[in-house]
């Protein structure tokens, strides 16, 4: 077969070959399709193949069940007066905070998958009032899943229940304090708490460490979310575990690598099983090469100091791009339960060909003019040490050995730079 280029795009959903609303694009959330419990808001895409089919929440986050529910306490005992979530945004000051954390958690309250009570908190060390956080977060707050009237009303709504508090990370009095205003706001309702850390990897523990001595709920779940990187080798990120696990039961860990929240990420599976047409063609029979390309038209804009301690293939490729790899390459699993689904992507990740230092490109981007345009060098971001070395590119042939993928080519390539050309990661494949 000739060499042609397939690709799909964000936001591309692939019909079933029959095809009913319940297989349309599950990126809107109505009231009809919640569940009926209050603050449930789960998407679930029925099969009209016989096969399993993906829903929004069992693809997203590490496949753990991550819904933000007001649901009973995990000893079962009944709600007095109704349950509360209040989710604090640890680093709130930060990058990705700003970015991702607030405006997500806004999308989620516009398309009422947050319960009926709940509170957000920021805290870091930065001095902040609830007004000043409030303008902060309202800058980057959008209507982006689609333009509604109500959404300034919303966005009023939503600011309403953010508030501040501000500490240190490895004390444990900043965390006394939260624990008071959040137990104010619960109102006397069984509480739920959850942490986000968006904050660098060094002081994970520390928090984990303070927050879950003096803040945790006293009768309700109490939940962690974690950024990555889970450490920077195997031992290490071992290393992350055994000491979170000091404080937190696992099943209070939650790992997230946020592009398996990405609607093309969570499209790849609805293509996979829910058209019989690509299923017979997904192999090495008809498939000549895959590539999963990241390339960002930013560069570390302040974060150097943080990047520069790992590199493009820590920061992109073993996660974002691995976990788009294994969901590409799996076979189907059992259920869609998060085990079955883990155990599909380990069985690939296993099956793996190990990298041969030929196999891989690594390089760092030069400044350069174009067009009259100057484009800095990676070294220029003065958060950036001075000399670095760190790759800013990488490329990587990988093999997967297994009777579908043998001979296959999988092309992961990251780049990081302001001259790049901005496209989000997208994977195609050549047939
Ligand atoms: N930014 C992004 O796009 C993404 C980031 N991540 C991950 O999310 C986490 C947060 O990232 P990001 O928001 O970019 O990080 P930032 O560097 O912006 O840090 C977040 C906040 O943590 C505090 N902080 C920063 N450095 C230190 C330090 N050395 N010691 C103590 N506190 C510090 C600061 O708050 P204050 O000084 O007010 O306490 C800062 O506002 C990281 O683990 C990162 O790997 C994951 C995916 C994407
Ligand atoms: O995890 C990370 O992802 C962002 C890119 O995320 P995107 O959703 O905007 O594509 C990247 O900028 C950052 O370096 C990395 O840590």
């Amino acid at each position: 077969m000739a060499a042609t280029g397939l690709r799909f795009r964000p936001g591309t959903v692939f019909p079933s070959r029959a095809t009913s609303p319940s297989t349309q694009p599950y990126h809107h959330c109505s009231p009809q399709r919640m569940h009926a419990a209050k603050g449930r808001c789960r998407l679930k895409a029925k099969s009209s193949n016989g096969r399993p089919q993906i829903s929004a929440s069992s693809s997203s986050s590490s496949f753990r069940d991550v819904v933000i529910d007001g649901g009973p306490s995990e000893d079962g005992a009944p709600e007095q007066g109704g349950a509360t979530v209040s989710i604090t945004v640890v680093g709130a000051s930060g990058d990705l905070a700003k970015k991702k954390i607030f405006p997500a958690l806004f999308a989620l309250f516009y398309e009422d998958c947050l319960p009926e009570h709940f509170t957000v908190f920021g805290y870091a060390r930065s001095k902040m009032s609830d007004e000043e956080l409030r303008n902060m977060i309202s800058l980057t707050l959008t209507c982006r899943i689609d333009q509604r009237e109500n959404c300034s009303d919303k966005m009023e709504q939503f600011l309403k229940r953010c508030f501040y508090q501000s500490g240190q990370y490895n004390l444990e009095e900043g965390f006394s304090e939260l624990d008071r205003k959040l137990k104010e706001k619960e109102a006397g309702k069984l509480p739920n708490r959850l942490f986000y850390l968006s904050i660098p990897p060094n002081i994970f523990v520390d928090v984990v460490r303070s927050a879950s001595r003096t803040a945790s709920s006293s009768s309700g779940w109490t939940r962690f979310i974690v950024e990555k990187p889970f450490g920077r080798d195997s031992e290490s990120s071992g290393e992350l575990t055994r000491s979170l696990k000091q404080y937190l039961d696992e099943e209070q860990i939650f790992r997230i690598d946020h592009y398996l929240g990405k609607e093309l990420v969570e499209n790849l599976s609805v293509l996979r099983f829910s058209n019989l047409v690509f299923e017979p063609l997904w192999s090495r029979n008809y498939i000549r090469n895959v590539q999963l390309i990241f390339s960002e038209d930013f560069g570390t804009e302040g974060r150097g100091g943080y990047f520069d301690n790992y590199g493009i293939i820590r920061d992109i490729m073993q996660n974002h791009l691995l976990q788009i790899l294994a969901l590409f390459a799996m076979e189907t699993p059992v259920s869609l339960a998060a085990e079955d689904i883990r155990n599909e992507k380990v069985k690939v990740l296993r099956s793996m060909r190990k990298l041969r230092l030929d196999d891989v490109v690594v390089g760092q981007y030069k400044g350069h003019s174009k067009g009259g345009k100057s484009y800095p060098a990676y070294v220029d971001d003065p958060t950036v040490p001075s000399g670095s070395i760190t790759p800013t590119f990488a490329a990587a042939a990988v093999f997967i050995d297994n009777a579908r993928w043998d001979g296959v080519p999988f092309l992961m390539k990251a780049g990081k730079a302001l001259h790049t050309r901005r496209s989000v990661t997208n994977t195609s494949f050549s047939m």
